[in-house]
């Protein structure tokens, strides 16, 4: 356990994908003093943040912040686990390890000075150390070779070799690397991942081999950050953590503290200090400092919804591997001793992006909502996807998903996932004791185009499995097998499906969310800074105005590598 000292130039509040990336930036010049507080765990004594395949075994157990949403009725009032990873890592340590970067136009909408698409672009580079494999026909010049972050193709299980052949049979042509160009919104192709030699790699790795400038204080809990009164100015000045046995401390910061504690925590950590919306917070005990707003406002998600489908082929899917018989031991030792096998990789295999300006031209919720001049009414551009899909090499998901395909049967699915959601939540908070965790209201599915076009993207993903040359022979059914939702035809059959089943890409963002001075709901300026107090920035996904088309890991990886860089900036 290490010992925190009384006081450092940085304090990040937060050790997870961005934070991680922050802290380790700052910390590579020695004469700085860096300290990472995170409340879980170090991710060197957790074996499921390492062995990619065990991702799901980190939910529901301490390494999980264990948040379920408020009831969405617009999702047949279900509540929806959202898992979050909480030990040093974060939520990279139990993602999904796709890096899928989105199209440049998305960061270009967010009208930021700095974070232009091609800025944006560039800074995940910056993180990137991309190992190639000989059949990956690879952009060379959209990847970073000098970074920390280790990347490297995924190898197909034959099903997604076959869903590749429907997806581009179906009218989306092949781009091999299109997910990490940023430029095509239609076409299928591979999704490069945060793998390396049969391990996930994480954000935790950025903290590796740095000196003893760096300390890393874990099973230690943010409370609040406090603010002091300097020449009529508010600044950030030290840290209130909470450690494991409940003692509480205080510890200064001289020059900066970085709030990086994820899109459903950073806010709260903001609120507790006194910064937000002054009637929630007075309503809570808490004395308002800086009344803002928007913190915690502008929540947003990537909803999906998996299709499971039966094939009675052997060999195409991993579920042999992994549900029949004595399979999973196998690929347990092959990873442990071979770093090989279905445990090293995580089952998802091809991807595609698509626009539906034709399918939903028949729809009157299309046809006739508002839009702006060159946008749809999701507020797209052409050049943007309005959803993607991708496909699971054998059964499995989120926790729900337990009909695994034991006694010798097979199953996969396509993942329908609705981009430039129009749903907007909130994250607040319970009280100001911080051992509560932080009250999520995603209000999925309030809005009837997020509806409409989500069931769109089932109609098309399944025509790709049910017509698509590579997939139409292979699929006996739905899956469960006493399901019928194989032979749906149109969005009216597909909504109450997607009512029924859409689930979270845990893609949270948007809670502290940058932007210009004249927007009241904005909380930080382009430099992430607080408006309102000096030496106080947030850092993780929180930030964005709006998400990406695209998956959230490689933003908070360019978020952490251009937060450092601002940073630096003003000390330099
Ligand atoms: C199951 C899952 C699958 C996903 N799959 C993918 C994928 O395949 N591809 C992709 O691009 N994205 C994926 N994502 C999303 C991506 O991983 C996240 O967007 C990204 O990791 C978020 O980074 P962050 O820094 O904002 O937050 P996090 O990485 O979650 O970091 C926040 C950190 O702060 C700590 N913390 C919070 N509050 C406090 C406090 N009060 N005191 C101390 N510490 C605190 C947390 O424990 C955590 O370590 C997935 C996410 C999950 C959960």
């Amino acid at each position: 356990m290490v010992a925190m000292k009384a006081e450092y130039d940085y304090i990040i509040c937060g050790g997870g994908t961005t934070g991680s990336v922050v802290a380790a930036r700052l910390a590579e010049d020695a004469n700085i003093s860096v300290l990472v507080i995170e409340a879980g765990e170090h991710n060197e004594v957790m074996e499921n943040t390492i062995m990619t395949g065990g991702w799901s075994m980190n939910f529901d157990t301490d390494a999980d912040w264990n948040i379920t949403t408020q009831p969405n009725p617009g999702a047949n009032s279900r509540q929806i686990k959202v898992s979050r990873g909480k030990f040093l890592g974060g939520s990279s340590g139990c993602n999904g390890t796709l890096c899928i970067r989105g199209i440049k136009q998305d960061y270009d909408d967010w009208n930021m000075p700095g974070w232009s698409g091609e800025e944006v672009f560039s800074y995940m580079m910056k993180a990137e150390n991309f190992h190639n494999k000989p059949w990956f026909n690879s952009c060379e010049e959209a990847h970073g070779t000098n970074g920390k972050l280790d990347v490297e193709p995924h190898d197909l299980a034959p099903i997604s070799e076959l869903i590749l052949d429907s997806m581009i049979d179906q009218g989306l042509p092949l781009h091999e690397d299109m997910f990490s160009t940023g430029e095509t919104p239609c076409g299928c192709g591979h999704v490069p991942r945060t793998v390396y030699k049969g391990d996930r790699v994480t954000a935790a790795n950025f903290l590796l081999g740095l000196g003893s400038n760096l300390d890393i204080k874990t099973n230690s809990l943010v409370d609040r950050v406090l603010l002091t009164e300097s020449s009529s100015s508010l600044r950030a000045s030290a840290v209130v953590v909470l450690d494991k046995d409940g003692n509480k401390s205080e510890v200064k910061a001289r020059k900066e503290i970085i709030v990086s504690g994820g899109a459903y925590c950073s806010p709260a950590i903001l609120m507790r200090s006194g910064i937000g919306a002054r009637a929630e917070l007075e309503q809570h005990g808490i004395e308002c400092k800086v009344n803002l707003p928007g913190v915690g406002r502008n929540l947003m998600d990537h909803l999906i919804v998996f299709i499971y489908y039966e094939t009675e082929k052997s060999g195409l899917t991993n579920d042999y591997l992994l549900y029949h018989g004595d399979a999973f031991r196998e690929s347990y030792r092959q990873w442990k001793e071979e770093k090989r096998g279905a445990l090293s990789t995580f089952p998802f295999g091809a991807f595609a992006y698509a626009r539906l300006d034709e399918r939903m031209a028949d729809d009157p919720i299309w046809t006739k909502a508002s839009h702006l001049e060159g946008r749809d009414p999701m507020g797209l551009t052409p050049s943007q996807p309005n959803i993607e899909f991708f496909s699971t090499e054998c059964y499995g998901g989120p926790k729900q998903y337990a009909d695994f395909p034991t006694d010798n049967k097979h199953a996969f699915s396509i993942i329908c996932e609705l981009f430039a959601p129009r749903s907007r939540g909130t994250v607040t908070i319970k009280s100001k004791d911080p051992m509560d965790n932080p009250v999520v209201d995603h209000n999925y599915l309030s809005d009837e185009l997020d509806l409409a076009v989500l069931a769109e993207a089932c109609t098309f993903g399944n025509e790709i499995i049910m017509r698509g040359k590579g997939t139409k022979d292979v699929v006996r059914g739905s899956w469960p097998s006493d399901l019928i939702h194989h032979t749906y035809t149109n969005r009216e059959q597909w909504k109450p499906f997607v009512r029924e089943n859409a689930t979270t890409c845990y893609h949270p963002g948007g809670t502290c969310k940058m932007g210009p001075s004249s927007d009241v709901n904005s909380v930080l300026d382009e430099r992430l800074q607080v408006r309102g107090v000096k030496g106080l920035r947030v850092a993780d996904t929180s930030i964005m105005p709006l998400l990406n088309q695209g998956h959230t890991q490689m933003p908070a990886y360019a978020i952490g590598e251009k937060a450092a860089d601002l940073i630096r900036e003003n000390t330099s």
